[in-house]
């Protein structure tokens, strides 16, 4: 049997209520994540914006600064706090994201930090499709108006586990990139996201068990807490499905950690049984950019 998974996991996902004080923010986060690691998680995923609030006037006033790397406690409290974290809670912690700002270029991103359980960063993402859209009547964002997209997909090697793909909540609508992730061996796909009571009901599941079915890996969505005073009201239901699709836990929308345990069977099996990986027709569609007009 091929190994994608050297050792069952169990995963956790922290789907935290924040607000508009980021000490306050870096200070639940490490309850909760202490709270999964004391529950037995060994991976455990914080959501999109952790550290402030989710929209456009707020990125410039919560972004840190990340490079040169590691940046100094007051250039990324976050960055020191995650570090922290991950070695209090002897875990693997996907850093959901935070607002960043690349002094270099004065441009900013959204970014997710991954720390070993030694405190390392072990992997960075910078969130590559950014999330602009315009439903009349229901929402309107345009992330665009002040971050710009990372040009990297990102697979971060967790030497005791093995590979997870790693991208930020608009970028699960893109396909391609799960893809390019699974077929480098990741057994799970990460996404720290902040869907909306609009997108999110319509697609957040749907996509979640779309990217599982499509790679036979298991997928991670972690989204904050709803607050119903904030200006963007997330869609909550953090959820891990299997590499069959099925929904193994799913929250509703309050303050909860959702866990999963991840095995090699399950993938390996579902490869095995339905063998797309060998049945692609890449003759067929090596460039999917080809058919553009
Ligand atoms: N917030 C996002 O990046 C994405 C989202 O809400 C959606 O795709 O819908």
């Amino acid at each position: 049997m091929t190994t994608f998974l050297k050792q069952p996991l169990k995963l956790a996902l922290v789907q935290l209520a924040s607000g508009a004080d980021k000490a306050v923010n870096l200070s639940n986060a490490r309850s909760k994540v202490l709270e999964a690691a004391k529950a037995g998680a060994r991976l455990i995923v914080l959501p999109e914006c952790f550290n402030s609030p989710y929209g456009t006037n707020f990125f410039p006033k919560y972004a840190e600064t990340l490079h040169p790397s590691p940046p100094t406690k007051e250039q990324s409290p976050s960055f020191h706090a995650l570090s922290a974290i991950a070695v209090e809670a002897n875990a693997y912690l996907v850093g959901g994201s935070i607002p960043e700002l690349e002094p270099s270029t004065k441009k900013y991103y959204n970014t997710s930090l991954v720390f070993s359980p030694s405190g390392a960063l072990i992997g960075t993402h910078r969130k590559t499709h950014l999330f602009d859209i315009d439903i009349p009547g229901k929402i309107q964002f345009k992330e665009s108006d002040v971050l710009s997209p990372g040009n990297q997909l990102t697979v971060i090697d967790l030497p005791d586990y093995g590979k997870i793909g790693l991208a930020i909540c608009y970028d699960i609508r893109f396909p391609e990139a799960a893809m390019i992730a699974a077929r480098k061996g990741a057994f799970l796909l990460v996404y720290p996201g902040a869907f909306n009571t609009t997108t999110g009901p319509l697609h957040w599941s749907l996509l979640g068990r779309a990217r599982a079915v499509d790679n036979q890996s298991y997928v991670a969505l972690c989204s904050p807490a709803r607050d119903l005073d904030a200006s963007y009201n997330a869609y909550g239901h953090s959820l891990v499905a299997d590499p069959s699709a099925n929904i193994l836990s799913e929250a509703e929308e309050k303050e909860t950690i959702v866990y999963a345990d991840l095995t090699n069977d399950a993938v390996a099996n579902i490869r095995s049984s339905i063998p797309i990986y060998t049945q692609r027709r890449f003759d067929l569609y090596p460039d999917v950019s080809a058919g553009q007009e």
